[in-house]
């Protein structure tokens, strides 16, 4: 193929797919539609990377899992980085800390057993160096294109449960949290720190999902608690079949944010770690979900954002976006 329609194609796969066509008329006038997608595969961009078999496979079923992408030194220099926050030696501008709703409200213990989840460690330089690693960039670019954003920073340290299920994670689309599109245009990377089963709570993903649509999601009804901003699908069909990621230190998975997935609950005694970024184009844009199931949502992130950092009514809920997304690759242009 030509540089020219190198290039075209390029510019292609950053929009929406619906519109990575060009209409251009036939000798009688008519016009015809052609996609520059080969096999008119809509969620992946053509590169050498991903074989043709694993483009089909995250076209289908909406994840790829890659393994020992991330390497046993770097995963180690994690931890290393999240145990000192956990020990308070360290304390990144802008982190959310996160402890499991049983035990919330019980002593502190200023170690990681009482941290579930951090979230935002986007000025965490040596935590950042994740979101950066080129082995996991070279990977997104297949799916977002090569302006890349860094919009969503977590490393979950899922604890031992305490008896209340408190440590599951409902099943959920990670669009719901999300006021930017085109939606496939984002993509999680989720890698895991050790060895992640069924026993200490693996992902588990309904495959085809992201085809749909982002369903409502609200709190589900859980006797022991569920924790904060923890929003489950409210209907989906209980038949669907559901798939156990099991994974090994430094297996990542990549997957679109409308499939829907969660984690069970962590029936050891020690704490699963992943560690996972959510990347957008730097194309996508930012829309208003008022009027959309993802107002109750956005409520609860002007809640917080008020509380931990004196906000008001003049910051949208884009603006917590823009303020915490980094660019990783390439140039910024509308996140
Ligand atoms: C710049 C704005 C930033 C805004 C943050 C935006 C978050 C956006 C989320 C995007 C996620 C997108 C990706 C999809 C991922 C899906 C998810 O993972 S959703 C879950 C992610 N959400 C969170 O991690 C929630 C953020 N956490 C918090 O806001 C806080 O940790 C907290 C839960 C409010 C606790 O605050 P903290 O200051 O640490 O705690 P306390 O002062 O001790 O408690 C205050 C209050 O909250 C109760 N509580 C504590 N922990 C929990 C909990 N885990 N679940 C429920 N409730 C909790 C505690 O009991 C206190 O209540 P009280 O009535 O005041 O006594
Ligand atoms: N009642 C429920 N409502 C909504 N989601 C649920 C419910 N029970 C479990 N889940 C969620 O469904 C997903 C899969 O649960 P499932 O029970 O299949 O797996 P698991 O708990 O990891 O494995 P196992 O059942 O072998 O312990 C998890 O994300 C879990 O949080
Ligand atoms: O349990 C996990 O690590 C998955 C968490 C998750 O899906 C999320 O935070 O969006
Ligand atoms: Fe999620
Ligand atoms: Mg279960």
């Amino acid at each position: 193929m030509s540089r020219a329609a190198d290039r075209l194609k390029a510019v292609l796969n950053h929009l929406d797919p619906s519109l990575a066509c060009v209409r251009a008329s036939n000798t009688s006038g008519q016009t015809i539609t052609h996609t520059y997608q080969p096999h008119n595969l809509r969620y992946t961009n053509d590169n050498d990377l991903l074989s043709l078999d694993q483009r089909l496979f995250y076209e289908k079923n909406g994840f790829v899992v890659i393994k020992n992408l991330v390497s046993k030194e770097d995963i180690d220099r994690f931890r290393g980085a999240f145990e000192r926050i956990c020990r308070r030696e360290v304390s990144p501008p802008g982190l959310l800390v996160m402890r499991d709703v049983a035990i919330a409200n019980s002593e502190f213990v200023p170690d990681q057993k009482a941290v579930t989840k951090i979230q935002d460690y986007q000025e965490d330089p040596e935590l950042f160096r994740y979101c950066t690693l080129p082995e996991v960039l070279q990977y997104v670019e297949c799916f977002v294109g090569e302006d890349i954003m860094a919009m969503h920073t977590m490393l979950i340290n899922k604890p031992p449960d305490a008896g209340k299920k408190t440590s599951r994670h409902p099943l959920h689309q990670d669009l719901h949290y999300f006021p930017f599109r085109p939606v496939d245009k984002i993509v999680c990377a989720w890698t895991a720190m050790e060895r992640i089963t069924r026993q200490n709570g693996c992902l588990v993903v309904l495959p085809g999902t992201h085809t749909g649509t982002l369903k409502e999601h609200d709190y589900p009804e859980w006797e022991g608690g569920v924790n904060k901003m923890y929003h489950g699908v409210r209907d989906f069909d209980p038949d669907l079949p559901r798939v156990h990621l099991e994974m090994e230190k430094g297996d990542t998975v990549f997957f679109h944010p409308l499939l829907i997935h969660g984690s069970g609950m962590n029936q050891t005694t020690g704490f699963r770690k992943a560690i996972s970024c959510h990347y957008a184009s730097a194309h996508c844009f930012y829309i208003d979900v008022k009027d959309t199931t993802q107002e109750n949502i956005e409520e609860e992130v002007r809640q917080i954002a008020e509380r931990k950092y004196g906000m008001t009514d003049a910051i949208r809920f884009q603006d917590t976006w823009a303020l915490r997304g980094r660019l990783v690759k390439g140039e910024r242009v509308s996140l």
